[in-house]
C-alpha cells in the first residue's frame, strides 16, 4: 500500500474530482458517510452523545456532514464550529446551512462543558495543517486532551495538530483513541513519536480514483498481503534440501547460547535446507540437544574469534548460501577481528544483527566492508550506535534512508512498523507484530528467519519484506492464543508454521 504525502493526497482528491468525475462536496459527503457508518458500527445504536468540533477547512466540513448524518439517524449530537480562521472553505460553508443547530466558538472561554461522558469527534484540522496550532486554537486542543479520559476521542483523517509529513512532536496535538483516516496511511502514523496520539488507525475507503493510486510515485510503502503474495514462492514438488541452501548461523557465547538456539531454530523453521550453527565449544551439547536438525561447528574460545583463521574454513565460506551473524556473539576484540575476516571472505549478501552491529558501530570502517545488499537489523539503540542520534523520528527515518542508499545495504529499523530502507531509496513499513514481541530474543528469531529465506534463494529485498511479515504474523498468531504478556521468542518460532499457512492462502 502506498503512503502518500499531504500534497499527494490533495492531488488524489483533485484527480478523483476531475476524472470520476465527482463534485468535491460529494466526495466530502462520501468521506463523512464512511466515518458516520464506522461510528454507528463501533459505538452501536444507543451510543452516548456525540460532541463534534469542526474547523474552518474541509476537515471541519467532514465534521459538519458527520453531525448531520448522525443527527438524521436519531443520535444525540452537538456540533461546534471553531473559528480559527476568518473564512470557511467553500465545501465547509456549503454544508453549514444543512446543520442549523451549529454552535460557534470564537474564543477559548466558549469551549463547552460536556457533562455527560460521550464521543468527541475531532474535525478541527486534517491534511491541510500548514503550521503549528497556536493561541486559543491550541487551547481547544488542550481542552479536548484534558477530557480524553472522560470521553472517547475520534479524530477525522488526522489527529488535529499533527503534520502528515514532518515532525509535530513538540506541537499541540489531539490525542485520539481512534483515527479514521481516508484511503491512505499518513507517514506520521507509522513513526513511534506519534504512537500515543493516533490511537487505533482505521483506513476508510472513500473511492479515490484507482488510476491515480496506480501511477503515483512514492518512496514510502506499507507492506500488505498483496505485496507478500507476489513475493512468496511455493515449493517445487521435485525440490530437495540442496534446493533450499546451506545456511550458516554465527551466534552465541558463554552465557548467551539461547540466542544461538533461537536464531538456528528460526532459520530451520523458515525453510533453509541445511543449517550449521557456528558456536563456542561450551554450547555444543546444548545446541545439539536442543536443535538436533542443525549441524554444529565449534571453536575453543568462549566467543566467536577463530573461525576463519583456518585456511580450509576460509576457503569454504563462499559455499554457504547465506550467513547470519550477531545474536549473542559479544563484542570482544577477537570477535571484531573474526567479523572482519568473515566480511573479507564472504562477499554475498548476509544478515548482520545485534553484536555484529555493535562491533560495526565501534569500528565504523567495517561498514564499507559489508557485502552489498546485505541486511542489517538494528533496534533503535543499535541504530544510534551505528549511525548517530537524531532529533526526532522523521530525521531518523531520513538518516535511515540515506544510509541504506549510500552503503547499498538493506537496513531494518526495528519497532512497531519496523522501517525497512532499501538501497534504491524505497522504504517499506511492516504492519504485523505486537507489543508481546518486546521480549528477549525476538530479534534473534528475526535474524534466523531472514537468513533462512536468503538461503532458499529469495533476493535480499524479498527475504526482508517476507521475513519481517512472517515474524510479526507469527507473533500475532501466538499472542492470539497465549496473550501478549506470556509471549516468548520461542513462541514466535513455534507459530512460524501457522504464519506460512496464512501467507499461502
Ligand atoms: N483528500 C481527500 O481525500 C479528502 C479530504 N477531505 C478532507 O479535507 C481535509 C483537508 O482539508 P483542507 O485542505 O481544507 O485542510 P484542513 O485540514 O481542513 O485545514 C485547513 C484549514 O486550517 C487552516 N489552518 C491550517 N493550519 C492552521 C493552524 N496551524 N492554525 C490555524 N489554522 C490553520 C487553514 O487556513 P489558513 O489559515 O491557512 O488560511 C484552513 O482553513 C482532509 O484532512 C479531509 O478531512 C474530505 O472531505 C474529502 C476527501
Ligand atoms: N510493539 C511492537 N510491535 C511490533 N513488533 C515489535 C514490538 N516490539 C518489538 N517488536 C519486534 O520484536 C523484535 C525485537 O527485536 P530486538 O529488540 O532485537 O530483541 P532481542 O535483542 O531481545 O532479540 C523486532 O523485530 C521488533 O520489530
Ligand atoms: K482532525
Amino acid at each position: 500500500m502506498k503512503i502518500l504525502s499531504a500534497q499527494q493526497v490533495r492531488e488524489a482528491d483533485a484527480y478523483t474530482i476531475q476524472h470520476e468525475p465527482v463534485s468535491s462536496v460529494l466526495l466530502m459527503e462520501r468521506a463523512a458517510s464512511e466515518c458516520a457508518g464506522w461510528m454507528v458500527h463501533t459505538f452501536g445504536e444507543t451510543p452516548p452523545p456525540y460532541y463534534i468540533f469542526c474547523g474552518m477547512g474541509n476537515n471541519g466540513g467532514d465534521g459538519l456532514v458527520i453531525a448531520r448524518k448522525l443527527q438524521e439517524q436519531g443520535f444525540a449530537v452537538q456540533a461546534w464550529l471553531v473559528h480559527t480562521s476568518g473564512n470557511a472553505s467553500a465545501d465547509n460553508a456549503a454544508n453549514q446551512p444543512y446543520y442549523p443547530e451549529l454552535r460557534h466558538i470564537h474564543e477559548l472561554a466558549e469551549f463547552p462543558e460536556m457533562e455527560e461522558p460521550g464521543i468527541i469527534v475531532d474535525a478541527l484540522f486534517g491534511t491541510g495543517l500548514n503550521r503549528p496550532v497556536e493561541g486559543w486554537a491550541a487551547g481547544v486542543i488542550h481542552k479536548i486532551n484534558d477530557q480524553r479520559h472522560k470521553h472517547t476521542v475520534v479524530s477525522v483523517d488526522m489527529p488535529s495538530g499533527m503534520m502528515a509529513d514532518s515532525s509535530s512532536v513538540q506541537f499541540p496535538c489531539v490525542h485520539a483513541r481512534y483515527t479514521l483516516t481516508f484511503e491512505f496511511y499518513k507517514l506520521a502514523f507509522l513513526l513511534p513519536e506519534n504512537g500515543e496520539r493516533t490511537g487505533q488507525v482505521e483506513v476508510l475507503k472513500i473511492g479515490i480514483h484507482p488510476a491515480f493510486t496506480a501511477q503515483v510515485q512514492t518512496e514510502y510503502h506499507l507492506t500488505d498481503p498483496a505485496v507478500i503474495h507476489t513475493i512468496y514462492r511455493p515449493r517445487n514438488a521435485f525440490s530437495h534440501k540442496g534446493t533450499y541452501g546451506h545456511a550458516l548461523m554465527i551466534a552465541g557465547s558463554y552465557g548467551k547460547m539461547g540466542a544461538a538456539l533461537l536464531a538456528t531454530r528460526a532459520c530451520l523453521k523458515a525453510g533453509a535446507g541445511l543449517v550449521t550453527a557456528h558456536i563456542p565449544r561450551c554450547g555444543y551439547e546444548i545446541l545439539q540437544t536442543a536443535v538436533p536438525e542443525a549441524m554444529c561447528n565449534t571453536e575453543e574460545s568462549a566467543h566467536y574469534s577463530s573461525h576463519f583463521d583456518e585456511p580450509f574454513r576460509l576457503h569454504q565460506a563462499p559455499d554457504y548460501a547465506a550467513i547470519g551473524i550477531g545474536p549473542g556473539i559479544g563484542t570482544e576484540n577477537a570477535t571484531a577481528k573474526a567479523l572482519e575476516r568473515l566480511l573479507l571472505a564472504y562477499r554475498k549478501p548476509m544478515v548482520l544483527d545485534a553484536d555484529a552491529l555493535n562491533i560495526v558501530g565501534k569500528y565504523p570502517a567495517l561498514l564499507a566492508e559489508i557485502p552489498e545488499d546485505s541486511i542489517l537489523t538494528p533496534h533503535p539503540k543499535e541504530f544510534e550506535r551505528l549511525f548517530g542520534a537524531t532529533g526526532d523520528h522523521f530525521e531518523r527515518l531520513e538518516l535511515l534512508t540515506r544510509k541504506a542508499r549510500e552503503l547499498k545495504l538493506y537496513v531494518l529499523l526495528k519497532g512497531k512498523y519496523s522501517a525497512m530502507a532499501c538501497p534504491d531509496g524505497a522504504v517499506y513499513f511492516n504492519p504485523t507484530g505486537n507489543p508481546g514481541m518486546a521480549t528477549a530474543g525476538a530479534g534473534d528469531v528475526l535474524t534466523g528467519i531472514l537468513t533462512g529465506l536468503l538461503s532458499q534463494g529469495y533476493t535480499p529485498k524479498a527475504a526482508l519484506l517476507l521475513g519481517a511479515w512472517l515474524h510479526g504474523l507469527a507473533g500475532d498468531l501466538a499472542a492470539d492464543d497465549l496473550s501478549e504478556e506470556a509471549l516468548t521468542a520461542e513462541d514466535i518460532v513455534h507459530y512460524l508454521g501457522q504464519a506460512y499457512l496464512r501467507t499461502r492462502q
